[in-house]
């Protein structure tokens, strides 16, 4: 068997052209959605993906404002920041792009976005929403990983979902996502023993592990769905992402590239949290 590509770019632009005609009714109600993006530091890849969510909020309509600031920026300061921007009444969604320098507490900074502007769905108040399966901003990866599993028209009841990592922005979250969905979780991580005994056993195999081309055939199922959460560079300097994608296609049902797959879903999902947020105006 060879696998069928989960196209991200193509779901992304799909999705988004629903996006833009919203966006464009929303227009018409006198209510331009508005992103605001702050950028600590110089990091060339936050740079890259930041550039990328400011170039999608262009292409639909949407007002983007991006604030850069130096690593050396403290804390308070930044925390000021998000509070002004918490009372723009033409912002309606903000972030700040992870990871932060040290001595900046992310769980400060998070806190600190109002949850109703929270279009990263990463504040307590939001993941306590989504765990209770209330309506809440779902955290973007997470989420656009789920609207890939949907495109497959694969039901996800009863399957048995294996998440490898358990950061607090994709392994965690995106876990809890299919567990509303009726799947069976496993969550494997750095500290579990005999990885592929878990990893063999999923129907859908979720990769959020951080390590270059990790994943290969053996820790894959005959038939099994991969999703490749990963953003590394191989040895020649080229994007790659967890999952060795030579070795595993042939055994799975569906995979999703590196570049071209959730990294384009989870820049929509931002735009489609900003909409939603944006909606509640009218
Ligand atoms: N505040 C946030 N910070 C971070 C998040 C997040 O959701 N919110 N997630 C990741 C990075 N990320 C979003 O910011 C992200 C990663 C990758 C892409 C993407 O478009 N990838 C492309 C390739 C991009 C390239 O050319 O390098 C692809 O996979 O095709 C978008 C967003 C950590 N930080």
């Amino acid at each position: 068997m060879s696998a069928k590509i989960i196209d991200g770019k193509q779901l992304a632009n799909t999705i988004r052209q629903d996006i833009k005609k919203e966006v464009e009714h929303l227009q018409t109600k006198g209510v331009t959605p508005g992103l605001a993006v702050i950028l600590v530091g110089d990091n060339q890849a936050s740079r890259t993906y930041v550039a990328n969510k400011e170039k999608a909020c262009k292409q639909l309509g949407m007002k983007s404002v991006l604030i850069e600031l130096p690593a050396t920026i403290d804390e308070q300061t930044l925390l000021t920041k998000i509070v002004e921007l918490n009372n723009d009444a033409s912002i309606h969604g903000i972030l700040v792009q992870l990871p932060l320098p040290k001595h900046i507490s992310e769980k400060k900074v998070i806190e600190t976005i109002s949850p109703e502007k929270d279009v990263d769905g990463f504040h307590p108040i939001n993941i306590g929403r989504m765990m209770t399966g209330q309506d809440a901003f779902l955290p973007c990866t997470p989420f656009g990983i789920l609207k890939m599993i949907q495109s497959t028209n694969i039901d996800v009841t009863g399957k048995h979902v294996v998440v490898i990592g358990r950061s607090n922005i994709v392994g965690k979250p995106v876990g809890q996502l299919f567990l509303n969905e009726n799947a069976t979780v496993t969550y494997c991580h750095s500290k579990t023993t005999d990885l592929a005994s878990y990893t063999r056993q999923a129907d859908i195999l979720i990769c959020a592990i951080g390590k270059a081309k990790f994943v290969t055939e053996e820790y894959v199922k005959e038939g099994a769905v991969v999703i490749d959460v990963g953003m590394s560079r191989d040895e020649n300097g080229k994007l790659c992402g967890d999952v060795d994608f030579e070795s595993v296609q042939d055994k799975s049902s569906f995979i999703t590239p590196v570049p071209g797959g959730v990294g384009p879903m989870t820049i929509t999902m931002l735009m489609y949290n900003t909409l939603k947020s944006a909606a509640k105006e009218i």
